[in-house]
């Protein structure tokens, strides 16, 4: 099944990009795994970093010894930094004139985006939890010098799936990886296996919906450069699949679509299985 809940004209026109949220209690190894990745060439975008970077609005809370971000900036501004790093990534793709089967090859290739944060699953569709045992998850905690208090609230709210429960609310799809038995490397090893086979499906599914339109995804990126991709034939043909395509004005569309997307079409689970059109 694929994981994205809206495309936009983009989203179909070129290979998938995935936002995933690497998310988990603190302590769980986000920062460590994460930084792990990026020093093999993959995308990741630290979130502590990037509120400091762009001034994200916050107000410390003394009680809870942490800060408080403004969410609604924080949403807006990965949401922007996110459609910058796909559109380099697309023109790149077609200047280097990448062969869009080869893209999942190379870490700097894969379109991927990796957001390391325990604000992260609040800001995508798509969230790997990290879980730690309470007792492991305590040692490390120790070890960094949390007050006790701290610690409590942390290994508190690991018992009883604090981060889990809210990607629930917030996600489509969720993966869980249990850090406890694992060291750093480990870790990152079975988080790399996960992004490519979510990588490989959103892919796979693609690809399907290409060669049902008949079209191969290289013509496409050119076409669309070159401005003259005929985006009404696409449309046809996702409503005679089923699909419910939204265009620019129309009255249904939600406000942050309207925003965001001047043309739309809603994925509609189960209404719209493109599963079966992958072997
Ligand atoms: N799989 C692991 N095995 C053993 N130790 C780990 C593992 N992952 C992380 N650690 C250690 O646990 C500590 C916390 O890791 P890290 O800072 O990456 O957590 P975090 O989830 O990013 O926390 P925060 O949300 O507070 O930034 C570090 O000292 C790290 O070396």
């Amino acid at each position: 099944m694929g994981s994205l809940k809206w495309y936009n004209m983009t989203d179909i026109l070129f290979p998938p990009f995935l936002t995933i949220a690497l998310t988990g209690t603190p302590g769980t190894g986000k920062t460590e795994v994460s930084k792990q990745l990026e020093s093999e060439g993959y995308r990741i975008l630290h979130i502590t970093e990037f509120i400091r970077r762009y001034n994200i609005p916050s107000e410390r809370d003394d009680e809870r010894d942490c800060d408080v971000v403004d969410m609604d900036a924080l949403e807006e501004a990965v949401f922007e930094y996110q459609q910058q790093i796909r559109r380099e990534f697309n023109q790149k793709v077609f200047l280097e004139n990448l062969k869009l089967e080869d893209l999942h090859k190379s870490p700097e290739f894969l379109p991927v985006l990796l957001v390391e944060s325990h604000l992260a699953h609040y800001l995508c569709d798509l969230s790997v939890v990290l879980r730690t045992h309470p007792n492991t998850l305590k040692e490390r905690l120790n070890e960094r010098g949390y007050s006790d208090k701290k610690i409590m609230e942390n290994i508190l709210a690991e018992s009883i799936d604090v981060v889990l429960c809210d990607c629930f609310d917030y996600c489509r799809r969720i993966y869980e990886i249990n850090t406890t038995e694992m060291d750093i490397e480990k870790t990152a090893g079975c988080l790399k296996e996960l992004i490519h086979a979510l990588y490989d499906d959103e892919f796979n599914i693609y690809s399907a919906l290409m060669e049902k339109m008949n079209v191969t995804a290289e013509s496409i990126a050119v076409r669309t450069f070159s401005g003259c991709f005929p985006i009404s034939d696409v449309l046809d043909t996702l409503e005679d699949d089923g699909a419910v395509v939204y265009e620019d004005g129309d009255d249904d569309v939600g406000d942050y679509m309207e925003e965001k997307n001047p043309i739309l079409m809603k994925y509609v689970p189960g209404q719209n299985d493109w599963s079966e059109l992958v072997d």
